[in-house]
This record gives structure tokens, sequence and C-alpha cells, in this order.
């Protein structure tokens, strides 16, 4: 029930304020953009995608669970919000807001770009107690990973091109450490992690250190959206628990070698290819239209 250019007549501009807004925070911070995917995504994984991780000031809002407390990039879809609304009042969604911005996130690090349906409506429903059942853990095995992604209408190889957002952004030491000092309490590191990488990610996140510093998640490629991410995983350089267990599983595996390039040569647009077509359908999951649910006037609050 989505469609490309639903705002066409009815708001014009809002697309391109979309844009507008998150090239000028891109142009401070690079790494925004990042922020911005990652919002998409634990936006669509609870309660469809529907604005439900955007409502603010209530304790028990989605907002405060554990896995959502590192997302960045509200301040720019308000932002956007509010000048969309100086043209345009009660007219255009926040999930559709936050399902452009995401898209714009990845043209402008340098990714694909593709059109994005829109028409979505805002939830009326934000629970923290609902994010954790629903999004993926980086403790997660490949079989719970896969299994959470098929909730959602994703197959396996979904699962590998979206995971491939980790070609942007950062984790921090604290999700990582186990896996450099006790994993699985052997009081050894992960045996899959790449030894020289390891030598890294020690000096980079000392035993018992300071867990908020951040670690790219793809490796001298943090800025970029390119296919490196998947060589990294190929390599024993994946920094996420989850992200090097794709390589373990022969369904994930291929499809990483796919875009790693291994297969047949230099097959990098291929991710660019699929990423769209994998986040059109993350971007579809569980919408509400119509006249469900409402056009919020601000996306940090219910009307
Ligand atoms: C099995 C699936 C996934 C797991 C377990 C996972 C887990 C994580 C974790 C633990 C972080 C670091 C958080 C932090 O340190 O604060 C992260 C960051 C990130 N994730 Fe995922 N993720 C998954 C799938 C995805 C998908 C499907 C997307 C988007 C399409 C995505 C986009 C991102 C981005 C862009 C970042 C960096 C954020 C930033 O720099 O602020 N992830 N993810
Ligand atoms: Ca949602
Ligand atoms: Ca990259």
């Amino acid at each position: 029930q989505l469609k490309t250019g639903f705002y066409s007549s009815s708001c014009p501009k809002a697309e391109a304020i979309v844009r507008s807004t998150v090239e000028s925070y891109f142009k401070k911070d690079p790494t925004i953009a990042a922020g911005l995917l990652r919002l998409h995504f634990h936006d669509c994984f609870v309660q469809g995608c529907d604005g439900s991780v955007l409502i603010a000031g209530r304790s028990s809002a989605e907002r405060n669970a554990l896995p959502n407390l590192g997302l960045r990039g509200f301040e720019v879809i308000d932002d956007a919000k509010s000048q969309i609304e100086v043209s345009c009042p009660g007219v255009v969604s926040c999930a559709d807001i936050l399902a452009l911005a995401a898209r714009d996130a990845v043209d402008l690090s340098d990714g694909p770009s593709w059109s994005v349906p829109t028409g979505r409506r805002d939830g009326r429903v934000s629970l923290s107690s609902q994010v954790s059942k629903y999004l993926p853990s980086p403790l997660d095995s490949i079989a719970v990973q896969k299994q959470k992604f098929a909730d959602k209408g994703l197959d396996d190889h979904d699962l590998v091109t979206l995971v491939g957002a980790h070609t942007l952004g950062q984790t921090h030491c604290q999700f990582i450490r186990y896996r450099l000092y006790n994993f699985t309490a052997t009081g050894n590191a992960d045996p899959t992690i790449n030894q020289s990488f390891l030598s890294q990610l020690r000096a980079l996140c000392p035993n018992n250190g300071d867990g908020t510093i951040p670690v790219p998640l793809d490796k001298d490629s943090q800025t970029d959206f390119d296919t490196s991410f998947f060589k990294n995983v190929r390599d024993g350089n994946g920094v996420l628990e989850s992200d090097q267990r794709l390589w373990d599983d022969a369904a994930t595996r291929d499809v990483v070698k796919k875009y790693a390039g291994t297969i047949r040569g230099l097959l990098g647009h291929r991710f660019d290819i699929e990423f769209r077509q994998a986040m059109v359908k993350m971007s579809s999951i569980d919408v509400k239209t119509g006249t469900n649910g409402e056009i919020r006037k601000a996306c940090s609050k219910f009307n």
C-alpha cells in the first residue's frame, strides 16, 4: 500500500527537506549516517516501521530499552519534521521521514540510492518491554539471527545483506571485550579473531578499561559504504560476534563470499543493488497505512 512519491502533491518539498537536513548534519559529522540507518532498523523491527522508536520522555518507551541506549540521530529527524510542519502541517509521518533519512544517509556515504515507497503512518504504541524479543543481540547465534529476521519476513540472504550496514558506524569496547579476554569463560580470546586484529583490538580495549571507547564496526572503513565489511568478516576481522558468526554457517558464508568478491572476481556493485532491494523490504515491515495510526505533530511525542 506504500507508493513512491506519496507526498508529491500533498507536500512536494518533503523529500527535499529531509535530504537537505540530513546533508547539513552529515557535513558536520559524517558518522551521523550510521546513526540514522540503525535508527530505521530499530524502528522497523519493533511494531513495524512506524516511528515507535522516536518517542521520548516516557520511561516505558522503546528508547529506554537496553539495545536502544546507543541510538543516535533523533535530533535530525526532529529537525526535518519541524521544517516540514511549516509548509505542510499534519501531512508527513515521522516513520516516512526516518525511512527517507536512512536512504539519504547511505547515499551521502557513497552507497547506493533508491526510491523509498512512502505513506507510512505513525504508531500509537512504544514499549521498551517489546524491544529485546524482536531485535537481534550481538550474542545471538546464527540460528537465532536467522529466526528473528524470518519473523519479520526477511530471509537468510536479506540477513547478510542488511547486516552489511555494519560497513558504517561503530560499537564500543563494552560489547566486544568478552571476545578479547574471556570468550565463553575460557580465559582466552574468540579463536575466530584474526591474530593481528586481536592485538589491535586489545590495544584499543584494555581489559577492565573504559567500556565506552568507540570501535569501528568495519575496520579502516567506518564512514564509507563499501564491501570492506564482508572482506573483514572473511578474514576474521569482524568486530561483533554476530558479524563474525556469518562466516560459520554455510548459507550465510556464501553470501558474505559473494559480496567480498571471492567467488567471481569483483562483484562489489552486487552489494549496492541487493542492499537497496533488501532495504525496501525492511522498510515495509508491518507498516500502518490509510486511517491506521496517526501523523504526529512532533516525532518525539504521540499527538
Ligand atoms: C543480527 C543483526 C544485528 C545485530 C546483532 C546488530 C548489532 C549491533 C550492535 C551491537 C551495534 C553497536 C551498538 C553500540 O555499540 O552502541 C550495532 C551498530 C550498528 N548497526 Fe547493527 N545489528 C544488526 C543488524 C543491523 C541492521 C539490519 C542494520 C541496518 C540495516 C544495522 C545498522 C547498524 C549501524 C549503521 C550501526 C552503527 C551505529 C552507529 O555508529 O551509531 N544493524 N549493531
Ligand atoms: Ca517501530
Ligand atoms: Ca565501510
